[in-house]
């Protein structure tokens, strides 16, 4: 039987599939397509590193890792849809639920002391932060708006909030000091083990790792940020923000850079909140305050202190305040900031949405207000203040009218810094870090100070090979010109440059409009493009994959979920990933609140008719084909009536759209003549549906407005979410009938 593995997750999307993968897996099994789930939670994925601490009937199998092997195989066929990537804070809570659900696992601890906490929190780190994509991105990306959805958009254009030449809005980056400033790399000739080696002032040295392996032609690089010349630029920032009468707002990736951004994050909260944390620091350290996980761990840990001293520290903050820039809100009704959790705000995400919103952020009162978006490293931050100039000069992005970006990532293999977690270091004294071969040849070194972050990345050449492949033959069948954004100043970029030019020798490019161009001038060639209603295809490295695949279809199509995101993996396998965004936490609150989930899977659908395509090319199943065409027809129809969740109570959510790519499933199906028994099987279902639409609608909206109980925010009780999610009755009647 031919097989899809469908992944479990976490938060909007896990909720959607207790009502989605039920369809799924009725119409796939009238082609003989056994759909199968795989856990890969962020529960899950904690328990399955405790399993010898846990009783037999407790124990996980470890999907991550067998999905991880599967990826490297012809074979795999796997629908991924976004997952957590915990912040330590998340972390936390999850194993808080965990254990009150009677997992006897171990607490986490901050400082580890002895080999079996240290133990704990090792295992504790590989359930954190990216642990998913790397392991089952065993190929680059290609992510896109397909056709319809382009269509859908110009039809229907969202809301884009206006811009004005007079905005104050602008990005602040370092000018030294940075990842960016100190970057070097070199491209191995020989395969071989390097050393990775910390020399103290004082002379004596000591590895930071265990050597790491490098094949020929693969290219490393390492960078340097030096966290004295961070602080002097986030103090500098705070009191500009202040002179100007901006919101400050800091962007990173503390989910996905999970060992390096934490402790930017840390950094930029220490500087804030200094006059206040420098005034108690007995205190701070008693209850164990750790800003890398954000000012909110301080107010939650204040409530151990006696009240007066709580209170003392609490008008401290209050009179800080008073004499900062006001702080960009994440949520201004609960006093949210956006320095208070790591993970609630994310830089792929948070941009494109302050872009959209007329670049403005919230402030306290719940207003929108010109922000300074603070994003300290150079290597990227540029391209973000590209685009603000664009929209101040030339007024915001017309959806019904602009053109297309779609990405082609350079992310195989852990490609650069996806692969940088296990070689970040938080240096620990004055001194040098090198990195040296095995004759003793030192490759790359730079000076460090106490508390400096270095890290090094590695991009295996195949991958590289494999991407400028992708590139080119993305150009050819969508006839689109592409631009590799590789900046000339960047030491691995030139090595990334020599090899884009080798490869393309590999292949026919007559007729094809390729070309390289920094990221700055890619993003300002690609906006005037865009702005003509123009396509460029950018072919990018890892981090601008992730940045550039939430800002085009946030501003193209108002949302990431739209988007088609296929990775073909290289050993031939096929990974399907829903959409380009994250698991919408604020949905998982809206529907315990109210029973509506806003969540839109539309990602899940376009990858569900991909990977039903590739199992028909690959296996040979027909009737995988007509099932993929039936969808594709679905999903056209889908949006050309625009059965998307609303955002209010009252109009259809996640549920009702689910229906509805049921009913027009049924009915491509029902319709099509290349299977007429598939057809004659799926003529009744299409009837039923169509016949009980307005009884199934009612019964779906009937249910919201009320708090619905699922038994958990990281590990929802199965029964439970499965009944809050499917309580059309009718609905489900129908959808049985297939099974017989
Ligand atoms: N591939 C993966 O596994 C990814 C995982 N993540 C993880 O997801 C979590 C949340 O991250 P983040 O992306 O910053 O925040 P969100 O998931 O909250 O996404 C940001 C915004 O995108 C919009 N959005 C995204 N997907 C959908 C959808 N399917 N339907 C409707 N709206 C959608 C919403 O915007 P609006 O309200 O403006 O409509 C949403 O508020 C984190 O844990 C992060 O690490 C993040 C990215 C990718
Ligand atoms: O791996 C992650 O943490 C997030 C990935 C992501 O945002 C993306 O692939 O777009
Ligand atoms: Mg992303």
């Amino acid at each position: 039987m031919s097989k899809i593995l469908y992944t479990l997750t976490d938060e909007a999307p896990f909720l959607a599939t207790a009502s989605f993968l039920p369809i799924v897996q009725a119409y796939a099994g009238t082609a003989g397509v056994d759909v199968q789930t795989r856990d890969i939670s962020l529960a899950a994925r904690i328990l399955a590193q405790f399993n010898d601490l846990l009783p037999a009937e407790q124990r996980v199998a470890d999907d991550l890792r067998e999905l991880g092997e599967l990826a490297k195989t012809p074979e795999a066929n796997i629908i991924k849809l976004p997952n957590i990537s915990a912040s330590v804070p998340q972390l936390k809570a999850a194993i808080a639920e965990l254990q009150a659900k009677g997992y006897a696992l171990p607490d986490y601890v901050d400082e580890p002391q002895g080999e079996r906490e240290k133990d704990i929190k090792a295992r504790y780190a590989k359930a954190m932060g990216s642990a998913v994509n790397p392991v089952l991105r065993e190929g680059n990306s290609d992510r896109r708006a397909p056709k319809a959805v382009k269509a859908y958009a110009r039809k229907h254009p969202h809301r884009m909030g206006k811009w004005e030449y007079g905005s104050k809005s602008h990005v602040a980056h370092m000018e030294a000091g940075d990842f960016y400033g100190s970057e070097q790399s070199y491209t191995m000739v020989n395969p071989g083990m390097l050393r990775i080696e910390y020399t103290s002032v004082t002379g004596s040295s000591f590895p930071l790792r265990a050597p790491v392996k490098v094949q020929a032609g693969e290219v490393i690089d390492a960078a340097v940020m030096d966290v004295a010349a961070l602080a002097a630029f986030v103090d500098a920032q705070i009191a500009d923000a202040k002179a100007r009468g901006v919101l400050f707002s800091l962007h990173l990736k503390a989910t996905m850079m999970k060992v390096s951004d934490p402790i930017l994050f840390g950094i930029v909260v220490s500087r804030f909140y200094a006059p206040v944390l420098e005034k108690h620091p007995r205190t701070m350290a008693e209850i164990g305050f750790d800003p890398n996980n954000g000012i909110g761990d301080l107010y939650a840990k204040l409530g151990q202190l006696p009240e007066a001293q709580r209170m003392g520290i609490e008008a401290d903050i209050a009179a800080l305040y008073a004499q900062r820039p006001q702080l960009a809100m994440v949520n201004s009704d609960k006093g949210i900031t956006n320095l208070h959790v790591p993970s609630d705000v994310i830089v792929d995400a948070s941009m494109p949405a302050m872009i959209r919103d007329s670049g403005k952020m919230w402030n306290a009162a719940g207003e929108l207000q010109d922000t300074k978006a603070v994003i300290p490293d150079r290597n990227y931050a540029g391209i973000y203040q590209a685009v603000i100039d664009d929209c101040r000069e030339h007024g915001a992005f017309d959806p019904a009218t602009m053109g297309s970006v779609p990405n082609v990532g350079l992310m195989a293999q852990a490609a650069e810094e996806y692969g940088s977690h296990d070689k970040t270091f938080k240096i620990a004294g004055d001194g040098t870090v090198r990195v040296i071969d095995e004759h003793g040849t030192v490759l790359l070194q730079h000076p460090v100070k106490a508390g400096d972050i270095w890290r090094m990345c590695q991009t295996k050449d195949a991958p590289i090979r494999d991407w400028v492949k992708l590139a080119v033959s993305r150009a050819r069948l969508s006839n689109t010109p592409v631009v590799f954004w590789l900046d000339p100043r960047r030491d691995h970029d030139r090595g990334l440059t020599a090899k884009v030019a080798m490869y393309l020798n590999e292949h026919d490019t007559t007729g094809l409009d390729i070309s390289i161009m920094s990221p700055i001038r890619a993003m300002r060639h690609s906006l005037k493009r865009i702005r003509e209603g123009l396509d460029t295809i950018a072919a990018t490295g890892n981090v601008l994959r992730d940045y550039l695949t939430d800002l085009f279809p946030i501003m193209e199509l108002g949302t990431s979920a739209k988007m088609l995101s296929i990775v073909p993996l290289m050993n031939g396998g096929g990974l399907f990933e829903t959409g380009a965004g994250g698991s919408a936490p604020k949905h998982v609150q809206q529907f315990v609140a109210e029973d509506y989930l806003r969540w839109d899977s539309l990602g899940e659908f376009l990858a569900l008719a991909a990977s039903f395509e590739h199992l028909a090319n690959t296996t040979g199943n027909a009737r995988a084909q007509v099932l993929a065409d039936a969808l594709d027809a679905a999903n056209a129809k889908f949006l050309d009536e625009d059965r998307s969740p609303g955002r209010k109570l009252g109009t259809i959510d996640n549920r009702g759209s689910h229906f509805y790519i049921a009913l027009y499933w049924a009915q491509a199906l029902a319709e099509q003549t290349a299977d007429a028994e598939l057809a004659a099987k799926f003529a009744p279902l299409a009837e039923a549906l169509a016949g009980n639409e307005a009884k199934i609608v009612e019964e779906l909206i009937a249910v919201q407005g009320k708090p619905v109980d699922i038994g958990g925010y990281y590990q929802p009780e199965m029964a439970k979410l499965s009944a809050a999610m499917r309580p059309s009755a009718t609905l489900n009647a129908a959808l049985a009938t297939l099974a017989g």
